[in-house]
């Protein structure tokens, strides 16, 4: 087995992403080789996407999903349009089928270069988000944060899109409020035994809605895929929006956009872009990187 294997420094609308080869390979990327790598500036990244080879009939591949502290994530939406991206550059395939922790997920790349991935089910059953207290309705839960008679972020809707979510409604642009503050307090409330990723959501239209996301196991986060699939259910679960809304990420370069429409069927489908920004040579175990191009950092 040789020591490297190819990857790619991506991003989904500013969500940094590692799309990491596997294929062909029996070891894995280590969450050593994770923490070395969103050490360096050149690599520091939110989610690492590591391509294994398929383990079921009819998929793809296996997606193993990493946040830049180490730990494991089940679902990531921003990270999977990028494994998307890289895979139709190199096939020339366009409909994809992902196995990951949380699932199958089935992906396809658009005529305009957006993608759209179907993300599955959201779950709603307090235990399998999961919660530490039972709720019979998840939609709006009793959790607040700020003076007990003046919270600043109170009674969120929680729920799984395969990875824990909390979306607390606001008032005013997301990006106001001190998320840098209040999201570790939130992440690791006793509330969520596995944490949770935290996102504000302000609804602007029965269409459409901005958000920004404090993400579990990686902090501010420009963007996150699965928060915004979380927002727009949660907007149409509780009669804020429709089902289909355009989801201004306030954090993003430019105030991107996601289209989240939950589906008939109960899927979430997810769609907008993918950008590739680099290629190199990554050794797995330790996270010793080398670029493609003259930055080169040495092996
Ligand atoms: N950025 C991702 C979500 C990443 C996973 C999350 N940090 C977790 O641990 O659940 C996305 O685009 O969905």
């Amino acid at each position: 087995m040789t020591k490297t294997v190819d990857f790619a420094k991506m991003n989904g609308l500013g969500n940094m992403i590692l799309v990491v080869d596997m294929r062909g390979r029996s070891d894995v990327v280590t969450p050593e080789a994770a923490i070395a790598l969103n050490a360096d500036p050149a690599t520091r990244f939110d989610q690492i996407m590591a391509i294994h080879d398929p383990r079921v009939d009819g998929t793809d591949a296996f997606i193993d999903i990493l946040n830049c502290d180490g730990s494991k994530a089940q679902a990531c939406g921003n990270g999977t349009r990028c494994v998307v991206q890289a895979l139709a550059a190199e096939t020339g395939k366009k409909v994809f089928t992902f196995q990951t922790v949380a699932g199958i997920l089935n992906a396809v790349e658009h005529e305009d270069g957006t993608i759209s991935v179907d993300m599955g089910r959201p779950v709603f059953d307090w235990n399998r988000i999961p919660l530490a207290e039972e709720f019979f309705d998840t939609s709006r839960i009793e959790l607040q944060i700020g003076p007990i008679d003046a919270p600043v972020l109170h009674s969120p809707a929680a729920m799984s899109m395969g990875n824990p979510h909390a979306v607390f409604w606001v008032d005013r642009d997301p990006m106001s409020f001190d998320l840098e503050r209040f999201g570790p307090l939130l992440e690791n409330h006793p509330m969520f035994p596995e944490k949770a990723n935290i996102t504000l959501a302000q609804v602007t239209s029965n269409a459409s809605m901005t958000t920004r996301t404090w993400e579990r196991g990686a902090g501010l986060t420009l963007a996150c895929g699965s928060a915004a699939c979380a927002a727009g259910v949660s907007g149409a679960r509780t009669g804020r929006t429709g089902r289909k809304v355009a989801i201004t990420v306030a954090s993003s370069p430019n105030r991107g956009v996601l289209t989240i429409e939950w589906r008939g069927d109960d899927h979430v489908v997810m769609t907008g872009p993918a950008e590739w920004e680099w290629s190199g040579m990554l050794d797995p175990s330790t996270g010793a990187f080398r670029r493609d191009d003259a930055e080169a950092a040495a092996l």
